[in-house]
């Protein structure tokens, strides 16, 4: 696979880049970004005070909506990759993914104030449907997984 210097969600058109999670048109959101590196996905979010959920750890509706958006962006890359999409020289993808089921296992406090990392793997792609492996961790131990199923839209919007 490639590897990619640009964020998937930076090649969402425009008009599809206000995800409260992951829009680079949103001022007030999390801005999260994806990169393809290798065979993976990687992404990272220092969270602040403000998500707090015990004093000290973070609350898993951050935890969930960071699975999410790095989950349909790596979709959105798998796909890619395997519609031979190159990544490289393109401003705009033509692959639109959105979840129709999320799962998150919280293994581990999430710790506040330290950089979690992302990881994602896919696991297979059929058709529309493309499923990812995820893991959110921080300072190297694994907080919480997850496993999304992104549908790749029929057309364009
Ligand atoms: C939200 C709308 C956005 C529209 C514009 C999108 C532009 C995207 C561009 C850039 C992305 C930027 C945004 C990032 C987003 C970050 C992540 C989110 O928060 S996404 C928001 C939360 N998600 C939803 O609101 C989806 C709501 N659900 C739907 O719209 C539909 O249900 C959809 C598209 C997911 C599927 O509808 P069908 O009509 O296209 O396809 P069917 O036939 O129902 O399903 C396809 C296959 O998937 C299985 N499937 C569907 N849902 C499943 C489920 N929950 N569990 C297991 N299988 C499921 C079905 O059984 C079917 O399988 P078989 O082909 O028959 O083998």
């Amino acid at each position: 696979m490639q590897n990619k210097s640009k964020a998937i969600q930076d090649l969402y058109p425009d008009e599809l880049a206000h995800c409260y999670g992951c829009g680079k048109n949103n001022p007030f959101g999390y801005q999260l970004k994806t990169y393809l590196v290798g065979d993976e996905t990687i992404a990272h979010f220092t969270p602040d005070e403000k998500f707090t959920a015990l004093p000290g750890s973070v609350y898993g509706g951050l935890v969930a909506s960071l699975l999410d958006c790095h989950g349909t962006g790596s979709a959105a890359a798998f796909a890619c990759v395997a519609e031979n999409i190159d990544l490289e020289n393109t401003e705009t993808i033509p692959v639109r993914c959105v979840t129709a089921s999320l799962k998150v296992d919280f293994k581990a406090p999430t710790p506040m104030g330290t950089e979690l990392e992302l990881i994602g793997k896919l696991r297979s792609i059929e058709g529309r449907k493309i499923w990812v492996d995820m893991t959110l961790s921080a300072k190297g131990i694994i907080c919480a997984t997850g496993e999304i199923l992104a549908i790749k839209l029929k057309s364009n919007v």
